[in-house]
């Protein structure tokens, strides 16, 4: 079980460089400097905890000026880094396995006998890093949808609540945008359930082509997406609304299959819960379908 899952983890591309912030916020561990390193490392599953015990480790080696951890799970710059002169790259290997790039920057040379030594401290740390790489994919697993890879329901309901009790603290804006795609059981039934799934695969692209922030767009399982949209991306929600129509109507697929999108846009008003909004673009929607489809009702 757990070393299927560990299928999932593999790093496929090596990403980029990181930001990186300044040294003197490096904060204290709640380790002590006794421990070795690997039961340092076993005290916890979070990658960004264990990447800041490494790289307290790295700093009794050599100066560090930055570490980051580039997983398939994310990118995990020790906090405190900052660009350096030299660069060190290290792939840490467990059975065959690439699990993670690790990237090192120091204001010194990364000699043959300091990569060395690295590559021994690497090697204390790769059974905890798998460990905390196969946490943390189940972890996105529980909140995304399968086929789209957008955040699910569980996901959905968690951010909208904070999107709102945000928005409230910092007297912002915030809207949601429930979609439901017009027609869509007929693809299913004439072309297929793969036709269904492509359909709904160029629909959840064009939402993310069309917005800035993936991380605010859902889907709910079947035909229906939501779209939350925070500060100015809130203030222009009916321009975006109706681009996100647009785009999805044009859609050559979505012609070919004579699908559409209906959507509900309500905006957070003072006396409003998640719920509330919630209810109110759920209601903004019903209208758009009882309109005749393909179109976008306010609340
Ligand atoms: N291909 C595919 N179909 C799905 C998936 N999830 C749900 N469905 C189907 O999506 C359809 C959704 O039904 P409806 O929303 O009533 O279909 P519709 O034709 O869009 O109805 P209107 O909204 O009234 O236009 C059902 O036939 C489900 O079986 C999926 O992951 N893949």
């Amino acid at each position: 079980m757990e070393y299927a899952l560990l299928q999932d983890v593999a790093f496929s591309s090596a990403p980029g460089y990181a930001t990186i912030t300044k040294l003197q916020h490096w904060p204290e561990l709640p380790v002590s400097a006794e421990q070795s390193l690997v039961s340092q490392l076993q005290t916890t599953l979070d990658i960004q905890q264990q990447v800041n015990i490494v790289s307290m480790a790295v700093g009794k080696i050599l100066p560090l000026s930055a570490l980051q951890l580039n997983t398939a799970v994310g990118e995990f710059p020790a906090r405190g880094s900052q660009v350096a002169a030299f660069e060190h790259r290290s792939m840490l290997v467990l059975n065959q396995q690439c699990l993670a790039e690790l990237v090192y920057q120091s204001e010194y040379a990364f000699t043959p006998m300091l990569q060395r030594e690295l590559l021994l401290l690497e090697s204390e740390w790769l059974f905890s890093l798998r460990n905390a790489l196969v946490v943390a994919r189940l972890q996105q697993l529980a909140l995304k949808d399968t086929l789209t890879g957008l955040g699910n329901r569980r996901f959905f309901d968690d951010a909208i609540a904070k999107a709102v009790l945000l928005a409230q603290r910092n007297d912002s804006s915030c809207a949601l945008l429930l979609l439901d795609l017009d027609n869509f059981k007929q693809v299913n039934d004439i072309a297929g359930h793969a036709a269904g799934d492509e359909v709904l695969l160029t629909v959840a692209g064009c939402l993310r082509d069309t917005l800035r922030a993936t991380d605010s767009l859902f889907r709910f399982g079947g035909d229906e997406f939501a779209v939350l949209l925070s500060g100015q991306d809130a203030d222009s929600a009916q321009l975006v609304a109706r681009r996100l129509l647009k785009v999805i109507n044009q859609h050559h697929l979505c012609q070919q299959y004579k699908v559409s999108a209906s959507a509900g846009l309500a905006q957070l008003k003072p006396d409003m819960d998640a719920g509330r909004l919630f209810k109110a673009a759920d209601e903004a929607l019903y209208d758009a379908k009882n309109a005749g489809k393909s179109t976008v009702r306010f609340a």
